[in-house]
């Protein structure tokens, strides 16, 4: 991995902590016992502000999520010319019905890789406009070809302006026409919902075959049943390997949004380690987003689990069990937080299956390998995973490679080690900028020491 350097010009109004260079962290003085509510999630968030940007009239979508990434999302909206209104949680979009008002613009996307891969099908489709999509440093690193090609092949005007396969693009509104596309879904399952949600906007049929696996099938079906919220309609078989879409329009929605169950990973594991407990009150275990399964995950390292009428309750236990391999191809985002707890367990834990999440934030297989290494744990590096060892990580400074889910996950470790110092903790605003405080409201220790 080349030298990460966090990339502040993507956090955004919504971003808090930017002004600190640490974070400390301690645990708290008596086990968790908490109640708590967590913030909208990611990935419905900018998948119903796209598909209502695309819409036919208002939308209302209640209890987004606020963060840098639907920050970057409505700014983009914004700047193709979609009024959008944000008051507290609610956010009300007049959709374009597939016309984008303004027709030449460069947008900024930030960090967001839900809206690099659902954004650009929608403007190929549009019948006219020439746009240049920007994003951060580490976006422009992060795969696009699988998405460009096939939105190339079903008809789109799209450029390669930097580097080719990665952004900045520029998109011109010549619309789609249609017809068979193949598209690997070993990479990121992102490819796909990108293409499923443009393909409503094309002139004819649109059949999407996927001649290998997908990583995260639940945000394929999370966009299909979105899509089907914003009344378009997708055939698909059960496994995902072929999806058809016919020409529709998305019908503008008031849509209640979930909550963030990769969020409530967090809070989960910090019950599982501090023998504690935590309910989330606003999540319920048949949500469709994958992370909710960590919960059978610590299940069976011998939490107790509550999967209650709304919500969803975690009691950890005096000692974790380890000593199995496990595959986290379907869950990929907890990864990392299943790391940081497996040191507590009483047997390695081997994490299989992600080789894409190199492809994510940043390369999270390298960081937690390096960061756990340098707190003394003991790690084996695969291509497609770790395996981490028993041990008592010592305290240490750690660099969060400016990627939430590293910060996030870090965070955990010190409500069991003293002492645990994150630098440039601001980078949890990708998705969830209140994390310190909620810790804070649990009596975990933190102290933020500020840049001087
Ligand atoms: O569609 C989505 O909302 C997401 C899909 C997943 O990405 P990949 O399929 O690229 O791994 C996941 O890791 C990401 O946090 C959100
Ligand atoms: C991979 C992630 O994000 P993105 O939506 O940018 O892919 C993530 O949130 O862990």
């Amino acid at each position: 991995m080349g030298k990460v350097v966090s990339d502040l010009r993507a956090r955004s109004a919504w971003s808090i902590l930017n002004d600190v260079e640490v974070a400390e962290v301690s645990p708290p003085s008596k086990p968790l016992d908490a109640e708590l509510v967590v913030p909208g999630s990611k990935s419905i968030t900018n998948r119903a502000l796209v598909m209502a940007a695309v819409a036919h009239g208002e939308s209302e979508l209640s209890g987004i999520l606020k963060s840098d990434d639907s920050f970057w999302c409505i700014e983009t909206l914004k700047s193709l010319g979609i009024r959008v209104n944000v008051n507290g949680d609610i956010a009300k979009i007049a959709g374009c019905g597939g016309s984008w008002p303004i027709e030449q613009a460069e947008v900024y996307i930030g960090a967001a890789g839900t809206t690099a891969r659902f954004l650009p099908g929608t403007l190929a489709a549009a019948k006219k406009g020439s746009w240049i999509i920007q994003a951060s440093e580490r976006m422009k690193e992060r795969p696009m070809r699988p998405l460009i090609t096939a939105l190339q092949e079903l008809g789109a005007n799209i450029q390669y302006l930097e580097n080719d396969g990665f952004l900045p693009i520029r998109v011109d509104g010549t619309g789609l026409d249609g017809g068979e596309v193949s598209v690997s879904g070993s990479t990121s399952s992102q490819f796909i919902s990108g293409l499923l949600i443009a393909s409503a906007l094309a002139r004819k049929s649109v059949t999407i075959r996927i001649p290998d696996h997908i990583v995260q099938h639940a945000y394929v079906r999370m966009t299909i049943d979105l899509m089907e919220q914003f009344g378009v309609h997708v055939e698909y078989d059960n496994q995902l390997s072929v999806m058809q879409v016919n020409p529709q329009a998305y019908q503008a929605r008031q849509i209640q949004l979930e909550a963030d169950a990769s969020t409530a990973g967090y809070f989960f594991a910090l019950a599982a380690l501090t023998n504690g407990r935590v309910r989330i009150n606003n999540l319920s275990y048949q949500t469709k987003q994958p992370d909710i399964q960590l919960v059978d995950i610590f299940e069976r390292m011998g939490c107790q689990v509550i999967r209650g009428d709304g919500f969803i309750e975690l009691k950890g236990t005096s000692q974790l069990k380890g000593g199995f391999d496990i595959s986290m191809k379907e869950l990929s985002d907890q990864t990392l937080t299943l790391a940081v707890v497996a040191p507590f367990a009483d047997g390695p834990i081997a994490i299989h299956d992600v080789a894409h999440i190199r492809h994510h934030e940043c390369d999270r297989i390298a960081a937690i390998t390096q960061l756990l290494t340098q707190m003394g744990i003991r790690v084996e590096e695969r291509e497609d995973g770790l395996t981490v060892y028993p041990g008592q990580p010592k305290p240490a400074e750690l660099f969060a490679y400016d990627d939430h889910r590293v910060a996030m996950s870090l965070a955990c470790i010190g409500a069991k080690v003293p002492g645990i110092r994150i630098l440039d903790p601001g980078c949890v605003s990708k998705t969830c900028p209140q994390y310190f405080e909620e810790l804070t409201k649990l009596g975990i220790h933190v102290t933020l020491k500020k840049k001087r």
